[in-house]
């Protein structure tokens, strides 16, 4: 196919796309489907405004994210074909993710069947053995950062909270939901705070909400971003339940015993003792559950 060329070799301009609909809002600005015009090619225009990235300071974020996903080239990745920028925004030319919103999906169907988490979570697994075999950590695995491909396939996106291990960060990140105890407890953390999420969104997969979600407010504080939660930390969520791992398994939707075998050992509070993710792989619930092409078909 007519690749769009890597970033660092073009300067790319507004004048390069057609733009199309819009597709929602990011974080810091908006979504646009957009065509660039040489090679027909659909993307994602993501818009960003410097005012709002400076205010917020996630400026060297914005970058590292940029320098870590233009390199990353894995099927269930999303692509970031490059960047450029004009007076008063940055736009992101990324890959266009044609079935949308992991969590809208996951919120229509309330939960997936054991047939279609084990294959999001077989994909996902390998996409973070590609990831830390390069020393990039994600850091932020939750069902908002996921897309879904027109094949029905998973794609990781929004690297904005990823590092490279070299310079390991002690800096808070994500929401609550998926921090494992080291990084609720803020000590030093390394790729298997990956697995640790990877188990929480397996859980949430299943059940329709994550294992250690406060229950009262459980719609109020759910998808907003870290600071609004953090604010309210102590009142609306329990991070104790995240440090003790008080890992409950609700009555309903009955899930096997192999699932929950699973999640038990991602959910380690012992970041070492957590399963490695090509163990992961031979775990009989991801064997007998996983479609091996990571396409689940309904
Ligand atoms: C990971 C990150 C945190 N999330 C995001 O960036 C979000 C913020 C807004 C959109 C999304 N970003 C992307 N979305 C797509 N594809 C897409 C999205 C939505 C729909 C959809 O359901 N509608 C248009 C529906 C169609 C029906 N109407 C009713 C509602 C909207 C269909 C396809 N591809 C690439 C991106 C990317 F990431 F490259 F920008």
């Amino acid at each position: 196919s007519s690749e769009v060329p890597a970033a660092e070799k073009k300067r790319w301009t507004l004048g390069d796309f057609d733009i199309g609909k819009p597709l929602g809002r990011g974080k810091f600005g908006h979504v646009y489907l957009a065509r660039e015009k040489r090679s027909n090619h659909i993307v994602a225009l993501k818009v960003l405004f410097k005012s709002q990235l400076q205010q917020s300071q996630v400026e060297h974020q914005l970058r590292r994210e940029v320098e870590i996903q233009s390199h990353l080239r894995h099927p269930n990745i999303l692509r970031l074909y490059g960047y450029f920028y004009d007076q008063k925004r940055v736009y992101l030319i990324l890959e266009y993710a044609a079935k949308g919103e992991l969590y809208k999906e996951l919120q229509k169907c309330k939960y997936f069947s054991e047939r279609r988490a084990a294959t999001y979570v077989a994909s996902l697994a390998r996409a973070l053995i590609y990831c830390h075999g390069k020393h990039v950590i994600h850091r932020d695995i939750k069902p908002e950062n996921l897309l879904i491909g027109a094949q029905g396939e998973l794609k990781i996106a929004d690297f904005g909270w990823s590092v490279h291990t070299f310079n390991r960060r002690r800096t808070m990140c994500g929401t609550l939901d998926y921090l494992p105890p080291e990084m609720v407890e803020s000590v030093e953390h390394d790729a298997s705070v990956d697995i640790w999420s990877l188990g929480v969104l397996c859980y949430e997969f299943l059940y329709g909400v994550p294992p250690f979600e406060a229950k009262e407010h459980s719609d109020t504080y759910r998808r907003v971003p870290l600071l609004s939660t953090y604010h309210n930390l102590f009142t609306l969520f329990p991070i104790h339940r995240i440090v003790q791992v008080d890992l409950k398994f609700p009555p309903k939707p009955i899930v096997s015993s192999s699932a929950k075998d699973l999640i038990s050992q991602m959910l380690v509070k012992d970041s070492s003792q957590r399963l490695p993710l090509h163990k992961l792989l031979e775990h009989p619930w991801i064997v007998q559950n996983a479609d091996p092409s990571g396409i689940y078909k309904a």
